[in-house]
């Protein structure tokens, strides 16, 4: 369970997150709201990637770790992307591996291919380059790469901006299984109202302030 503790993000001109208490559950969160009302802003502050100005981050009690030079935030949380964020010169295996790697994690080959096939690929997908293969499986891959490096809460910030209808379906299909077999908190920013009524839960964003709770 991740619990926000009145957390503000400040900037001079604008208050992207004002005294927010939040709470997210295993399953699946839509976040939404207009363009620049802190959504971004939000998932940052649970990975770690970014310390509020005010106010507390936990998961499952314990403080979310900063990022320092030694870590991209908290070890337990992954981020995707709506550009997938792969590494264009390394295979889907070795992009999985190193993310794992990073976290101090050991997998093997197999645990790759069995991790590619939980997200509909198949495990000889590993040996090829992240870009040669359509968005859709590029997004899926990445989220194969969170899962392989042990994440428990999967945080997802427009994951199917790029896609087309049927991707989009895909991926969601993808991240409620997460939620609600795997039990993964799992919560994504998203403009997109059929992939936000998927999901188990909605809040919605103002001007850094909640304005309609699950
Ligand atoms: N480093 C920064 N310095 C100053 N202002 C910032 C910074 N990062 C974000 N902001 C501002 O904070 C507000 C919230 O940004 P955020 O990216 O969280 O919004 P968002 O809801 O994710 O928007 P979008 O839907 O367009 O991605 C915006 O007004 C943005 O300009």
């Amino acid at each position: 369970m991740i619990t926000l503790d009145h957390v503000t993000v400040q900037y001079p001109e604008v208050t992207p997150l004002d005294e927010v208490d939040l709470t997210f559950e295993p399953g699946t969160t839509a976040v939404m709201g207009p363009s620049g009302s802190g959504k971004s802003t939000l998932l940052r502050v649970i990975s770690g990637m970014q310390r509020p100005t005010s106010g507390a981050v936990a998961i499952d009690g314990v403080s979310v770790a900063a990022a320092s030079w030694r870590s991209a935030g908290d070890p337990r949380v992954s981020l995707i992307h709506q550009d997938y964020r792969l590494v264009p010169f390394l295979t889907v295996a070795q992009n999985m591996l190193l993310a794992a790697e990073l976290r101090g994690v050991r997998r093997s080959g197999a645990d790759v291919g069995a991790m590619l096939e939980r997200v509909g690929l198949p495990p000889s997908m590993g040996r090829r380059l992240p870009t040669k293969l359509s968005g859709g499986q590029q997004q899926r891959v990445a989220i194969a790469r969170a899962l392989l490096a042990g994440t428990s809460v999967l945080l997802a910030d427009e994951p199917t901006g790029a896609l087309d209808v049927d991707n989009t379906e895909r991926i969601a299909d993808i991240l409620v299984e997460l939620g609600r077999r795997d039990g993964l908190v799992v919560v994504v920013a998203t403009h997109d109202p059929r992939v936000a009524e998927r999901m188990d839960h909605r809040i919605q964003l103002a001007r850094g302030k909640l304005v309609a709770a699950p």
